[in-house]
């Protein structure tokens, strides 16, 4: 099946967390951490979010750096790379600060089970993708992003998204930066929750780096084929 190329760039505690247990949203990449994923942004063709974060952290998902918008405008490209949600019912916000803030292509991915009402809303706003029953089919929805000429895809999480991606054979590499602190809660949001793996399906990773990076370590790892999925 073709795809695109596909990395997760996420932060978490260093007991594996990304939001406190009331998913509030947590600061913690340092200002080299936030750069570097400014321009991971900037690098992509595309930049996707659950609408778990939307509803969360109502992200711009935008590029922040001038200069880097100027080189994508330079090199004949839209400022922003294409801003993505995963959003099988349809929920995304018609405030949400990703329909007000930047420019660049916007695509909402919903399942066939979305009510039709909020699908015609947001239809006015963004390219509606529609792949699977009752969630969105992430298999379909890749090779239909791909066939949109999307080659590399950079995902921001949330966590049952990660779990979505990571579980589906989707994901190529994932760059972690481990903050220092500590959130706790047993219902905190961690890098991936979803179903989980069992013991004989638990994917394995490759370490590409290893980076102290301010007051955290940035980690790279390579996603080899799961033969257990
Ligand atoms: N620290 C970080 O780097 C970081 C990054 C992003 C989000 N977050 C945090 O993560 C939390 C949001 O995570 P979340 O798990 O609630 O939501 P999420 O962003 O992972 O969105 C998941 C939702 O996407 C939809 N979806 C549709 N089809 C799906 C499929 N096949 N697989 C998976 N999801 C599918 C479902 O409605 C699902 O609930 C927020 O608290 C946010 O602050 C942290
Ligand atoms: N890399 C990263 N480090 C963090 O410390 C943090 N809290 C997030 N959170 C996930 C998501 O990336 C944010 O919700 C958006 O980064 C919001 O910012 P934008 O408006 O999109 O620029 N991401």
């Amino acid at each position: 099946m073709e795809r695109p190329f596909t990395f997760i760039n996420s932060a978490m505690s260093a007991d594996g967390k990304i939001s406190t247990k009331e998913r509030k949203q947590v600061r913690i990449s340092g200002q080299i951490d936030f750069n570097r994923m400014d321009q991971l942004r900037a690098g992509s063709d595309a930049v996707m979010v659950g609408i778990g974060t939307v509803l969360a952290d109502d992200p711009s998902l935008t590029v922040k750096s001038s200069e880097l918008k100027m080189e994508r405008i330079a090199s004949g490209k839209e400022e922003n790379p294409a801003r993505i949600i995963v959003d099988s019912k349809a929920r995304t916000p018609i405030d949400a600060d990703i329909f007000k803030k930047g420019e660049g292509k916007l695509i909402i991915i919903v399942s066939e089970s979305a009510p039709s009402d909020k699908v015609a809303l947001l239809k006015e706003k963004a390219i509606i993708v529609v792949a699977g029953k009752k969630s969105v089919d992430l298999k379909q929805a890749m090779s239909e992003l791909k066939s949109q000429g999307i080659d590399r895809l950079m995902i921001e999480g949330g966590a049952t998204l990660n779990w979505g991606m990571i579980s589906n054979g989707l994901v190529d590499e994932i760059y972690t930066f481990v903050g220092n602190l500590i959130i706790g809660g047993k219902t905190a949001p961690t890098f991936t929750d979803g179903e989980g793996f069992t013991e004989k399906d638990i994917q394995k990773l490759e370490l590409i780096d290893a980076e102290k990076m301010e007051e955290g370590i940035l980690l790279k790892w390579k996603v080899p084929a799961n033969p257990g999925q």
